[in-house]
């Protein structure tokens, strides 16, 4: 599979052009840090780190274990109280935002995955990804029929997760993190219990949704290989 052939939106530094922060310019701006920083009592995982994600830009977080991604992930969704810095989703800064204000705009401007697919046992395939519309009051299962069908899994929409593969299981949490058409995606390390064929599928796929979708995607890998050819920033 060639990543670097596919279309990855565009890649640009945060301050290339010297404009200042907020205002008009940020509703181009799905995602924005600003001298974000975190430490734990026993170690400082990143300082200064500057971001911005427009509509439709791919950019992954590479680094190796222990180097702050999850952490960083958990800042940018919200689900971690700031330290020093400011993240901003479009024109809203997060700091400052209560649990429920955030709640509630997350469930409209975000998607998450995570290594672990998180389906709900008991529900079908089809099920699991209304779950976002049940939360939003947008419950539509042609929309997520369709979905599934994107990623190949129409066939198994009324199937529970214990007979699924996990490649398959992922495609679902993919496509529920998708669901609700949020500008952005954040995913933590979404093909780490994945063989790499399946890796491959998955992360193509997620790709591709995600660009159809208009989504703006932040990858947080420790896998080189895997994204070989897309916009990278390190930690550690
Ligand atoms: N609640 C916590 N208290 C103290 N230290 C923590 C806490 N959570 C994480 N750490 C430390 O912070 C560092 C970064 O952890 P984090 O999980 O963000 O890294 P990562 O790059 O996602 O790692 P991995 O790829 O192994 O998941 C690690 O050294 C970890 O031990």
């Amino acid at each position: 599979m060639n990543l670097a052939a596919r279309s990855v939106g565009s890649y640009r530094v945060l301050g290339r052009w010297g404009v200042p922060s907020g205002g008009w310019y940020a509703l181009g701006v799905v995602l924005r840090t600003v001298h974000l920083a975190y430490r734990y009592p026993e170690v400082e995982l990143f300082r200064n780190f500057n971001l911005e994600l427009s509509p439709g830009d791919v950019r992954v977080i590479l680094g190796p274990s222990g180097s702050g991604k999850t952490t960083l992930i958990h800042l940018l969704a919200g689900l971690l109280a700031l330290q020093e810095g400011e993240v901003w989703w479009g024109a809203t800064n997060l700091r400052g935002l209560g649990e429920e204000a955030l709640a509630r705009l997350r469930l409209g401007y975000l998607g998450l995955v995570f290594q672990h697919h998180y389906l709900m046992p008991e529900l079908t395939a089809l099920e699991n990804v209304l779950v976002p519309g049940y939360l939003a009051g947008r419950v539509d299962p042609a929309w997520g029929l369709e979905l599934l069908r994107r990623v190949g899994l129409a066939d198994r929409a009324r199937l529970r997760p214990q007979a699924l593969s996990g490649g398959e299981r992922q495609r679902v949490a993919v496509v529920r993190a998708l669901y609700l058409r949020p500008k952005l995606l954040l995913a933590d390390e979404p093909t780490g219990s994945l063989d790499r064929r399946n890796a491959e599928r998955v992360l193509a796929l997620m790709l591709e949704l995600s660009h159809d979708l208009g989504a703006a995607v932040l990858l947080a890998t420790h896998d080189e290989h895997l994204v070989q050819g897309l916009p990278e920033l390190r930690l550690g």
